[in-house]
C-alpha cells in the first residue's frame, strides 16, 4: 500500500468551481512522485488540497490508510504530512534558528534537539543560525523551507516548486537533497515547472492537464515518450541544452 494517497480528489477554492475535478495520487515510502503538467492544471491546488489549504469536497486523502481529508493544516502536519509552499515559506525578518523553532511548534519538547540535528545536517544554516532569514540566497532559503518542514519528521513531504529561482547548480544540491530525504524513508511530492528535470529526479511521475490525471509512468518512460516530450516538455530530451 502506498503510504500517501489522493484518490479521486475534488476540490477547489470556491464551491462552484472545482479545479481538481477526480485528481488520484499515490506515494510510496522512499520514491519521490513528480507532478508535472501546463500551466493552471491543478498542481498547486492538489498539495494545498492535501496539506489542508483547499477545501476537498470529495474524494480522500490519507497517509497509512488514516484519512486526513478535511483536517486543519496544524492537524495535518501533526498526522505527519509537511507542507513547502513555493513561495513566503520562511519568515524573513526571523533568525535562521527562529524559523526552525517555529517548524518544531508541534513538538515543543523534542524541538532543540531538532534544531541541532537541521543545523547539522544542513551546515549552511548551522553557519548562519543566528543570522536573518532575508540575508540568506535563493538556495539557501529553500533549504531553510525544507529544514523548516522536516521539523516535524515528516512521513510525506510535498514540495511546491523546489527549484523556481535557483541557480542550476542550486537546483542540482537541492534535487539532492531531496533525494537523500527520501531515501531517508520519506514519501515526497513534489510539483515543478522544469518537467524535464522533475522527470529525471522522480520514480514515477503524474501528469495533470485541465484539474484531472492524464498519463503516469516512471519518470524515465515519460521523459522517453516522443507524445509526452511533444505534448509537456516543448519536444526537448533529458539532458538538453536548455
Ligand atoms: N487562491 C486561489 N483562489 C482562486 N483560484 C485560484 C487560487 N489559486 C489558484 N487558483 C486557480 O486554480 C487554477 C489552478 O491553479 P494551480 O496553481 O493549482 O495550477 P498549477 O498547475 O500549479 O499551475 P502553475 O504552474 O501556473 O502554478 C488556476 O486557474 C488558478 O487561477
Amino acid at each position: 500500500m502506498s503510504l500517501f494517497e489522493a484518490r479521486d480528489v475534488v476540490a477547489g477554492y470556491s464551491p462552484t468551481d472545482m479545479i481538481l475535478k477526480g485528481v488520484t495520487v499515490t506515494a510510496a515510502v522512499g520514491e519521490i512522485v513528480a507532478i508535472i503538467g501546463p500551466n493552471g492544471a491543478g498542481k498547486s491546488t492538489l498539495l494545498k488540497s492535501a496539506a489542508g489549504q483547499v477545501h476537498v469536497a470529495k474524494g480522500d486523502i490519507s497517509i497509512d490508510g488514516r484519512k486526513i481529508t478535511g483536517l486543519r493544516p496544524r492537524d495535518v502536519a501533526a498526522a505527519g504530512v509537511a507542507y513547502v509552499p513555493q513561495e513566503q515559506n520562511v519568515f524573513t525578518t526571523m533568525t535562521v534558528r527562529e524559523n526552525l523553532e517555529i517548524g518544531g511548534y508541534v513538538d515543543a519538547a523534542g524541538s532543540r534537539d531538532r534544531i541541532d540535528a537541521a543545523l547539522r545536517r544542513f551546515p549552511v544554516l548551522g553557519e548562519k543560525a543566528r543570522d536573518a532569514a532575508r540575508t540568506l540566497s535563493g538556495g539557501q532559503r529553500q533549504l531553510l523551507a525544507m529544514a523548516i518542514a522536516m521539523m516535524v519528521a515528516p512521513r510525506v513531504l510535498l514540495l511546491d516548486e523546489p527549484s523556481a529561482g535557483l541557480s542550476p547548480v542550486a537546483a542540482r544540491d537541492m534535487f539532492a537533497t531531496i533525494r537523500e530525504i527520501a531515501d531517508g524513508g520519506v514519501a515526497v511530492v513534489l510539483v515543478e515547472q522544469n518537467a524535464l528535470d522533475a522527470l529525471d529526479l522522480a520514480d514515477r511521475a503524474y501528469i495533470l492537464a485541465a484539474g484531472q490525471n492524464h498519463t503516469e509512468g516512471t519518470g524515465a518512460d515519460l521523459a522517453a515518450d516522443p507524445d509526452i516530450r511533444r505534448t509537456f516538455l516543448g519536444g526537448r530530451q533529458t539532458g538538453d541544452q536548455r
